[in-house]
């Protein structure tokens, strides 16, 4: 497999080893040995799996404190996924990567604590699935703004489909200080 660095740093790209015959493909989607060696967590304790329709977007969300590293995967579909980083001090605070993981590529990104992360549907529908390092902490729940201006994400969709938690997110600039993570 491939792990590729991003323009923000701790952001990986993977992409892994697909061994396709006339039955098929065969891939191994994670394994711990392999992605610790390759810098990625080999602990995870959540996985997650949701499904969207054409133009549903989720996000931009993180959890603090208690900060989930999220290896996340499109299983049927497409979708354009976003991290942003969060991170009071950090050099790249309020900078965004943005990349297409869909069933053909395979691709995986990895996102660490301190991070926010959302997607958009591009296909008819998407069945997402990606491990957390964390549990999920209802009360951490954090979310921004999902077209901030200052982070000025240029999503390929213009009338998403939004929760009404996401739809009334704060900007990162009106989170509460206490609710954005330290570098
Ligand atoms: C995230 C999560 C939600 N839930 C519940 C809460 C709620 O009733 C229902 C739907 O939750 P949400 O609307 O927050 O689901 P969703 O908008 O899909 O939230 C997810 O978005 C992506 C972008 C992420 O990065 C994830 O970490 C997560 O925040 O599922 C859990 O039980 N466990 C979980 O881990």
């Amino acid at each position: 497999m491939r792990v590729l660095e991003t323009e923000l740093p701790g952001v990986l790209l993977v992409e892994p080893d697909v061994f396709g015959d006339e039955r098929g493909f065969f891939m191994e989607s994670w394994s711990g040995r392999r992605y610790r060696e390759a810098g990625l967590p080999e602990r995870f304790v959540q996985d997650n799996l949701s499904f969207s329709r054409r133009g549903v977007l989720r996000g931009l969300h993180f959890q603090h404190p208690r900060g989930q590293g999220k290896l996340v995967s499109v299983l049927r579909g497409e979708v354009f996924d976003v991290a942003v980083d969060v991170r009071r001090g950090s050099p790249t605070f309020g900078r965004w990567v943005g990349v297409s993981l869909s069933e053909e590529n395979k691709r995986q990104l990895y996102i660490p604590p301190g991070f926010a992360h959302g997607f958009v549907v591009l296909s008819e529908a998407a069945l997402f699935f990606y491990k957390c390092t964390e549990y999920y902490a209802p009360e951490c729940e954090r979310t921004v703004l999902w077209n901030d201006p200052e982070i000025g994400i240029c999503w390929p969709v213009e009338e998403p489909v939004l929760s009404e938690k996401d739809r009334e997110a704060p900007t990162l600039r009106n989170m509460p200080p206490g609710h954005l993570p330290a570098r």
